[in-house]
């Protein structure tokens, strides 16, 4: 794995529609491995964080955040990510640490394409299976570049914020030293009950889903 360096830092000031206001320092590079924009956002006391994880104290937060244009931005309810990414803000601003902008849209299948496979998920396919019978694998996602920015930002000994137990394997295969993967909450919507069911049932997934009433 080729070595990215970090091409630009610029300071952002959120804040979201619910009133939560953070800035963030974000973070363009150079030299990864795929041809996506891909950003880090370094949230709250990053540098301190980085820097005592450096003098062998505790890991710094951060969370791979796969894009997903419909749910980050549009407040989908068919999936869990708008409010995964607004929790991420807020707890790894509380820590320090980096939000991984990953532009793998649709577990790497693109926008389009998974618009078309929530169409075969209303013709009773799960998500898994609908990536399948568009002839795209399960979830296409290689985490090479989030190696490459933890490396380019200095932050290769982390927390993770994720339930998705493939995120924390092939980052620990590509060389990261994951020292513990932290769950997110659970966001249950009316309508991604199925979608959030099929992650623990097929994925792994460490998420705790309350039964049906
Ligand atoms: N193909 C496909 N992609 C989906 C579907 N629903 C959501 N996605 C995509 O799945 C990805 C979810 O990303 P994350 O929230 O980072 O990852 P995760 O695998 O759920 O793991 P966590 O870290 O626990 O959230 C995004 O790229 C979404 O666009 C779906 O039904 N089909
Ligand atoms: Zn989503």
């Amino acid at each position: 794995m080729d070595d990215a360096t970090v091409r630009s830092q610029v300071r952002i000031p959120l804040r979201l529609p619910d009133g939560y206001a953070t800035t963030a320092d974000v973070f363009s590079f150079a030299g990864l491995a795929d041809a996506g924009e891909h950003v880090a956002f370094g949230l709250g006391d990053w540098a301190g964080a980085r820097a005592r994880a450096a003098a062998g104290g505790p890991a710094p937060l951060v969370r791979p955040h796969s894009e997903c244009l419909t749910g980050d931005a549009f407040g989908s309810q068919r999936c869990d990510c708008g409010p995964q990414l607004r929790e991420a803000l807020e707890r790894i601003g509380a820590t320090g640490g980096f939000v991984l902008y990953l532009r793998q849209e649709g577990r790497g299948i693109g926008l389009y394409a998974k618009l078309e496979a929530y169409a075969l998920q209303d013709a009773g396919l799960d998500t898994y299976e609908a990536n399948v019978a568009l002839g795209h694998g399960e979830d296409e996602r290689d985490y090479t570049v989030a190696a490459q920015m933890l490396r380019a930002l200095g932050a290769d000994r982390v927390a993770l914020l994720t339930n998705n137990p493939d995120k924390a394997s092939q980052l620990a295969r590509l060389g990261v030293t994951v020292v513990e993967s932290v769950p997110t909450g659970v966001h249950l919507s009316p309508a991604n009950g199925r979608y959030l069911a099929a992650k623990v049932r097929r994925f792994a997934h460490t998420l705790h889903i309350p039964a049906a009433r």
